[in-house]
């Protein structure tokens, strides 16, 4: 780890306890405790008497126990966190005089935490939500939060909005349903009745809503901030996390299982991740306006509902962002950091986002009745530089300040203002305003439909077509018919094709007029097709491998070897979790789950290798037929050797998709065949390429492809049942 990074870990130290072999029980006032176990009570052998308030030991128990709950977040309630550390590999001293964002030889200490919007902090993580993505860098210059989300673009334009906006989207206040869901009557009238959150419920309802990982999310600052540099000369800016594994999500069936079948799917990917050594990485970049250019757009730059498309503005990618330490507990550290839009160091600075003034304020007061006055104080809060200013008491004050003076100007000049010409004060920039006293919104924050069909022009067929699915099944659960007439109303501004697939399935009235024209445009990097990664790669995908007893060793090891030498994560299920013999002797596997403990949705990809005995085992287990074709229906890769090509054959029942009967690897649909294995085809040197020749080569490259997106246009997957 390196030294700055250490700055962080070596402050958090103070604050470590870790007991040792020889650490005994104590009060919380440090007096040594000989039982753990039973009151303090009036006894005798052949009776039970009563029990004694005197137990001050006790007594201390149970009261720190009935205190342990603090509020939970108003919105983004539920989330994960990590260390990391921030690197910039390209200066951009013409536009600010940040160090963070200038000083190339720097690392800098963060702190990342992932969150859901809508739900409790016990609800589930693959609800369709938006995703937080809230980062803490420890600058030297002090602590700079960029508290973003996966979404480029908000709900509201204001912020005096927020709180309808959050109430609507919460659970409804008569009953305090539904949990975790945007699913409902009062999220969709807001909708309808609040026209500036067209554009981001598109968003809301894309892919986007539902990602695969926190690591294959992007993360956007979405407000507008400001750079300055050392000529004093101002640009507008919006901040840019882009990952390295390309942005991925889940398919919504997979997404609605997974929500029971294993709730905390995302924080333990993060977590597995980390463990594995396979740091989440992603580029940070900047997107620049200069303050000459403010009114050259047809939209507002200030205004959060939009994007700066990326044709008109490019992102430059400057940095990189990379976590690599887990928590060393939840509470104390992703329970209670606290981010705030507000602190930024010297040289970043403020827009006129009216978005953004607004959680300027918000996030600081809230932390006040969450954490209390001093939450700056906090371990996993406290900058790494030095602190020193006249703010003094307040409950569960840490500080000890000495000496006499806890005011400025003072006798002994103590704690002066930092110089004004040093790069590392902040300053605030000098700007003439003039205007008229007025609650109104200028002419330009008035329109809200061309990016909404930009972001929907711009997007792959099978987005399109998960979008619409998305409309679909939140309307449905809509039961006032006022509300979803009026959102197919909506819909027609943007699309008419859209409007009428999502009218016709919720039975509202088929619109047979656009309300106004798409104008056609596209944009890059709104589609996450656009997103993939570099090069195509299995890291960190998780493979489960199919076996039963009389399984093929051969293929078994040679494809498992092949998944860890190229960082994907193999994961053996079988029928039973305990040792599985292969065909011919040898030595057994231990698996690492069963087939009812784990489930297809939990993986990326699964591979049967072949072995008669094991063929028929799995052939005649309904649980592992369902593990087959749910990963048809999932798009996920699936790979069979040997005997379980006839399997998959049988699973999945499609003519259309083809298998091999031969010594040659065939692809279909994402299925990848070998009939006849030989260890050529699975050697461990994989060229992830479609047309690779080898079995290995064409498997991990329809795994590295995500899902196969061919199944889902052209009808096949809903023609297996799952
Ligand atoms: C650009 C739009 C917004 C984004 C990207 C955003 C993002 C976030 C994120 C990521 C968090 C979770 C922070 C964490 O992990 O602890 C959060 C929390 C919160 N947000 Fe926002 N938010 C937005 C708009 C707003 C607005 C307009 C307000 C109020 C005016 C607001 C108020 C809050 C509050 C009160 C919390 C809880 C903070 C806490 O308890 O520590 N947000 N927001």
């Amino acid at each position: 780890m390196s030294s700055s990074q250490g700055a962080k870990l070596a402050d958090l130290q103070r604050d470590m306890k870790e007991p040792t072999d020889k650490t005994t029980l104590t009060s919380d006032f440090g007096v040594p405790q000989t039982n753990n176990d039973d009151w303090l009570k009036v006894y005798s052998e052949d009776k039970q008497g009563p029990f004694l308030m005197e137990d001050n030991f006790g007594r201390e128990k149970i009261h720190r126990f009935d205190h342990e709950r603090i509020p939970e977040r108003v919105v983004h309630a539920r989330g994960a966190g990590a260390f990391g550390r921030f690197t910039l590999h390209t200066s951009i001293e013409d536009l600010t005089y940040a160090p963070i964002l200038t000083d190339t030889s720097r690392e800098t200490p963060v702190f990342v935490r992932f969150s859901t919007v809508l739900g409790s902090r016990g609800s589930a993580d693959t609800v369709r939500d938006v995703r937080g993505f809230a980062v803490k860098m420890y600058t030297q210059e002090g602590n700079w939060d960029i508290v973003g989300n996966d979404i480029p673009v908000f709900f509201i334009q204001d912020a005096i909005k927020f709180p309808d906006m959050v109430h609507a989207a919460k659970p409804e206040p008569h009953n305090e349903v539904p949990q975790a869901q945007s699913a409902h009557n009062n999220f969709w009238d807001f909708q309808f009745l609040h026209p500036e959150a067209t554009h981001m419920f598109m968003w809301a309802m894309s892919d986007r809503g539902i990602p695969r990982s926190f690591r294959m999310m992007q993360g956007f600052g979405v407000n507008t901030f400001t750079l300055v540099n050392s000529k004093k000369e101002r640009s507008f800016v919006k901040f840019h996390f882009t990952p390295e594994l390309g942005v991925h999500s889940l398919v919504w069936d997979e997404a609605l299982k997974l929500a029971g079948q294993d709730p905390d799917f995302h924080r333990k990917d993060l977590e597995e991740a980390i463990e594995n050594g396979a740091f989440p990485k992603w580029k940070f970049g900047v997107q620049v306006i200069p303050e000459a250019k403010e009114h050259d757009f047809d939209f507002d730059i200030l205004d959060a509902t939009k994007v700066w498309p990326e044709d008109l503005v490019p992102v430059k990618y400057i940095g990189e962002l990379e976590l690599n330490r887990m928590p060393d507990e939840y509470f104390p550290q992703t329970e209670q950091v606290a981010f705030c839009t507000a602190h930024v160091p010297p040289g970043i600075g403020f827009s006129d986002d009216p978005l953004l003034q607004g959680r300027n304020f918000s996030y600081f007061d809230t932390q006040l009745s969450r954490l209390g006055v001093n939450w700056q104080e906090l371990p996993i809060n406290r900058p790494v530089c030095p602190v020193m200013n006249f703010n003094r008491d307040g409950a569960m004050r840490h500080a000890i300040h000495k000496g006499t003076t806890n005011y400025w100007p003072n006798r002994f000049s103590k704690v002066p203002p930092a110089p004004e010409d040093s790069k590392t004060s902040y300053v605030d920039y000098e700007e003439k305003v003039a205007g008229i006293k007025k609650r109104a919104r200028s002419a330009k924050f008035r329109e809200h439909v061309a990016q909404a069909q930009l972001f929907f022009n711009s997007l792959s067929p099978q987005e399109r077509s998960h979008l619409t699915s998305a409309l679909a099944f939140e309307l449905d659960h809509c039961d006032d018919e006022v509300v979803y007439e009026r959102m197919a109303q909506r819909l027609a501004e943007i699309d008419l094709g859209l409007a009428q697939s999502v009218a016709e399935m919720v039975g509202a009235t088929v619109p047979d007029k656009a309300g106004r024209p798409n104008h056609g445009r596209r944009a890059p990097n709104l589609s996450q097709m656009d997103l993939l990664p570099a090069k195509p790669t299995i890291a960190t995908r998780r493979v489960a491998i199919l076996i039963a007893d009389g399984f093929d060793s051969v293929s078994y090891t040679a494809v498992r070897g092949a998944i860890g030498a190229l960082q994907g994560t193999p994961m053996v299920i079988a029928p039973r979790r305990s040792a599985i013999k292969p065909a011919g002797g040898g030595a057994s596997v231990k698996p690492d789950h069963h087939l009812e403990g784990f489930r297809s949705t939990m993986v990326d990809a699964i591979f049967i290798p072949g072995g008669e005995q094991s063929i028929k085992a799995l052939s005649s287990n309904g649980r592992a037929l369902h593990w087959v074709r749910e990963a048809f229906g999932h798009l996920k890769a699936i790979g069979a050797t040997g005997e379980a090509v006839s399997f998959v054959r049988t699973a999945v029942s499609l003519p259309a998709v083809e298998v091999s009967s031969s010594e040659e690897a065939v692809e279909s649909y994402g299925v990848v065949t070998l009939g006849n294995p030989n260890t050529d085809s699975l050697s461990k040197v994989v060229d992830i390429v479609k047309n690779g020749k080898k079995f290995t080569d064409k498997f991990f490259h329809a795994i590295a492809m995500h899902r196969n997106w061919d199944r889902e246009l052209q009808g096949l997957s809903t023609q297996v049942a799952y």
